[in-house]
């Protein structure tokens, strides 16, 4: 129960983080009528264009993002990317405002050694062999004992940023800089992680809400330099694999709390199943719902940080995304995305332009979605118009 969005009692959602994602779970909350504010590190970010109120801010600095949450007083925070200040949400949870999923999940996912010691060591969940390390004689001798080849990866990035596969000794000084580069915090460790040689991965949408836990049928994506490129739902999967893979997901989702969709990764192997990484929030490779699902996951996401029940998810077709990202060689604000009238002329084809002011070599500007009978036809079709989409420079 709440007042307009212009009222003295609207329902008051903040997100942190405004991209692609967080435009779409803007779009479904003010479908229920909720008051939404955006933030971010630029201005004009993909949900600026849709909310209510649009705020630029270091999300990394604490004292900022502490007088930001304090004047707003939103009734939900909601984080759309990891790179946040999160020691103030957990210190304004235990003041009574109310963080998505909960302030612990925000701060344990953050960097990818607080969730690896909670999934591997306290939950005893598969995964990869890995060590931390903070400086490059470190480096060195953990990749040493691990094996090549091997991931090397900061501790805090995201879509692949300063990820790189180490063959050998000799390749490990380019990963440290690649590491120490691509990374969002200034920060020295990184995690590196035995490679996983997995027949296929996938993405588990997992939804927490009053209704209890319930998976969607699952993704599976290819990536690309630790970026993806192209996911499909559903993915075919042998019952023990998808049991394995639900069993999985409830463990960490339950061990995080709280209520929201979760994006669990994972990689299914000739041995078994194992645990990559989880977003306790919508996931790119789960674009695709938008196309597929009774319920996309910004939908679900929304529904289950309401408050409100999800007695079912349904899927209504197989579907396929592909995406679009700016070429190599160019950075800027003079370009125009052309193509989007061919894309369309595709069957059960559908665009989201996220509208990002500027495009750089490998940054994801656009989506394809298509829907068909069978999971190949939709992921040939959505590659098809992904391809017809172009980023295209002017002066
Ligand atoms: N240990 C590993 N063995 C094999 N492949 C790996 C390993 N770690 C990562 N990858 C590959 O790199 C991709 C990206 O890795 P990861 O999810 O850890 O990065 P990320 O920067 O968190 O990406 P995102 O934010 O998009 O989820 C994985 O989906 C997988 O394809
Ligand atoms: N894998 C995580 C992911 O896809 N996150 C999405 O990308 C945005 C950042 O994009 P940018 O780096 O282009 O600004 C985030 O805000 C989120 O929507
Ligand atoms: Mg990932």
């Amino acid at each position: 129960m709440w007042g307009a969005p212009a009222s003295r009692s609207p329902k008051t959602i903040m997100l942190l983080g405004s991209g692609e994602l967080g435009k779409e779970v803007v779009i479904e909350a003010q479908r229920l009528g909720v008051r939404t504010i955006a933030v971010d590190r630029y201005e004009h970010a993909p949900a600026m264009g849709v909310a209510h109120e649009a705020h630029v801010i270091d999300m990394l600095d604490p004292e900022a993002l502490k007088s930001l949450i304090l004047q707003v007083k939103p009734d939900l925070i909601v984080p759309e990317v990891e790179a946040i200040a999160t020691q103030v949400l957990v210190e304004l949870e235990s003041e009574g405002f109310t963080v998505i999923p909960t302030a612990t999940a925000a701060r344990l996912t953050m960097d990818r050694e607080g969730i690896r010691r909670l999934a591997a060591e306290k939950l005893g969940l598969p995964t990869a062999g890995y060590r931390f390390a903070d400086s490059l004689e470190e480096l060195k001798s953990a990749a040493e004992e691990l094996g090549f080849p091997c991931v090397i990866k900061p501790l805090m990035s995201s879509s692949g940023k300063g990820q790189s596969v180490c063959r050998s000794q000799e390749d490990v000084q380019v990963c440290w800089r690649m590491a120490m580069e691509g990374g969002r915090a200034k920060n020295t460790r990184v995690i590196v992680e035995s490679f996983v040689p997995f027949t296929s991965e996938i993405t588990m949408l997992t939804v927490r809400s009053v209704s209890g836990t319930v998976f969607c049928p699952p993704v599976g994506h290819i990536q690309r330099d630790g970026d993806y490129v192209e996911s499909w739902q559903p993915h075919f999967m042998s019952e023990e694999q998808l049991r394995e893979a639900q069993d999985i997901a409830r463990k960490i989702t339950d061990a995080l709390g709280g209520y929201g969709l979760f994006g669990v990764e994972l990689f299914i192997t000739p041995d078994g199943v194992v645990f990559s990484e989880v977003s306790p929030r919508p996931h790119d490779t789960g674009m695709v719902t938008m196309v597929t699902q009774d319920l996309s996951e910004f939908a679900l996401h929304v529904r289950a940080i309401l408050g409100f029940p999800i007695p079912s998810v349904e899927l209504l077709t197989p579907g396929a995304s592909a995406t679009l990202k700016g070429g190599e060689g160019r950075e800027g604000e003079n370009f125009r995305i052309a193509g989007i009238g061919e894309a369309l002329s595709l069957p059960r084809t559908q665009v989201r332009i996220f509208g990002k002011p500027l495009c750089k070599p490998g940054r994801r500007m656009a989506v394809a979605l298509s829907a068909a009978e069978d999971v190949e036809t939709a992921r040939s079709r959505a590659k098809e118009a992904a391809n017809l989409l172009k980023v295209v420079w002017f002066n």
